[in-house]
């Protein structure tokens, strides 16, 4: 009986690394590749909200402390908007992260009394429903 680190080595010496050849990403099923692939661009491009809902800073919230609903972000907007420390921004799928905020709060987790809002999301952690910038494809750096 063999360990499994000694088998690992035994295959190791027995085989060797192929050169790289080029091909047709369509002829590559089964190949490995022999160097990691980036994108020329990060996707998402800017930190942005995966929920319709409301978005803060996590640290700044308390669960029972209402937060000022101080603006709004809808997809595509590119309005510059600060959140600051007790304040929350409605936002929406796809619209970027108001600078000062870090988490969003799904909007069916919430109650909304005009302009304050109340978080009901005990299982809510820091950075909760944020697409981070290249969080689905990475640039190379
Ligand atoms: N608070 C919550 N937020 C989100 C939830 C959730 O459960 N609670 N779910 C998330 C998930 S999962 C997804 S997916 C997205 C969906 O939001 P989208 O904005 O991407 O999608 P829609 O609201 O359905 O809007 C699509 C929009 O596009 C129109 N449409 C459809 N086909 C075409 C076409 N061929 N050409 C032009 N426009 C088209 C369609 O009529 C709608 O108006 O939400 C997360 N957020
Ligand atoms: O409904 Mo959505 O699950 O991200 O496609």
């Amino acid at each position: 009986m063999i360990t499994v680190s000694e088998a690992k080595n035994i295959i190791k010496d027995h085989v060797s690394v192929l050169d790289p050849i080029r091909m047709l990403l369509a002829d590559a099923a089964g190949k490995v590749l022999a160097k990691d692939v980036f994108a020329p661009d990060d996707v998402p491009g800017f930190a942005q909200s995966a929920m319709d809902g409301y978005a803060f800073a996590y640290d700044s919230s308390s669960k029972n402390q209402p937060l000022n609903i101080v603006g709004e972000l809808q997809a595509g907007a590119d309005k510059e908007l600060h959140i600051k420390n007790g304040e929350a921004a409605r936002i929406f799928t796809g619209a970027p992260l108001p600078e000062g905020a870090d988490t969003v709060v799904m909007q069916e987790k919430t109650s909304v009394n005009q302009f304050e809002l109340l978080i009901e999301d005990e299982k809510l952690l820091k950075g909760s429903n944020v697409r981070l910038v290249g969080s689905e494809i990475k640039k190379e750096h």
